[in-house]
């Protein structure tokens, strides 16, 4: 695990309030480093995170239909801009074998892929892909939906506009009706 450099971060920052011409020695921006350096310990925790670590609990329990679990906020940076984006996941899947892990769990997964230099469709399948990987489910899907403010603050400037990807594995990838089932339900 690579150490967390919070003296480099201030460092760069004072840099940067340098660049854009500001005094970074003038009251208001003195503690400005330091904050960032913080708040970047905070928002990027999840690289020292494995998903699949959080789905170790595991119940045995003789469940075999969907569990849904939808609406996570979450809040994540985009990696091209370094800006936030930030919406909501939903997460579905049928377990198999009596493989049912916490519900928390579920959104803990998505705190430990979000908070990291990230892109939408990334998140997406790393969290379906790890509930595969652990629980071997019947089937997987993950949906999210988000707002991106390198293209609402910026660039193309498209406030309201929403991305919304989706990774589907198994039963879902192939049971169109399966499918949209869990659509509907994510949608209601
Ligand atoms: N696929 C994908 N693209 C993203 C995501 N977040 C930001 N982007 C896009 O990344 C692209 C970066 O494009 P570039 O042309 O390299 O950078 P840019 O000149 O700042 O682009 P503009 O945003 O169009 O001004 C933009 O089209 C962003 O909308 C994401 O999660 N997934
Ligand atoms: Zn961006």
């Amino acid at each position: 695990m690579k150490e967390f450099d919070k003296d480099k971060i201030q460092q760069a920052v004072t840099m940067i309030l340098e660049a854009i011409g500001e005094d970074p020695t003038r009251e208001g921006l003195l503690d400005t480093p330091k904050r960032v350096a913080k708040m970047y310990e905070e928002v990027f925790q999840g690289l020292n995170q494995d998903p699949k670590d959080h789905f170790a609990t595991i119940f045995g329990e003789d469940h075999e239909e969907l569990v849904l679990v939808k609406d996570i906020p979450f809040y994540s940076m985009c990696e091209h801009h370094l800006v936030p984006f930030f919406g909501v996941a939903h997460i579905g899947y049928i377990p198999r074998g009596g493989k049912v892990t916490g519900l928390s769990k579920l959104a803990r997964a998505v705190e430990a892929v979000t908070r990291r230099p990230q892109l939408q469709e990334r998140i997406t399948s790393h969290v379906a892909n790890s509930l595969v990987e652990t629980l071997d489910p019947h089937g997987v899907i993950v949906v999210v939906e988000a707002e991106h403010m390198c293209m609402t603050m910026r660039g193309v400037k498209k406030p309201g506009s929403k991305t919304v990807t989706s990774a589907v594995r198994g039963v879902f990838a192939n049971d169109a009706a399966a499918r949209s089932e869990v659509l509907g339900l994510i949608r209601s």
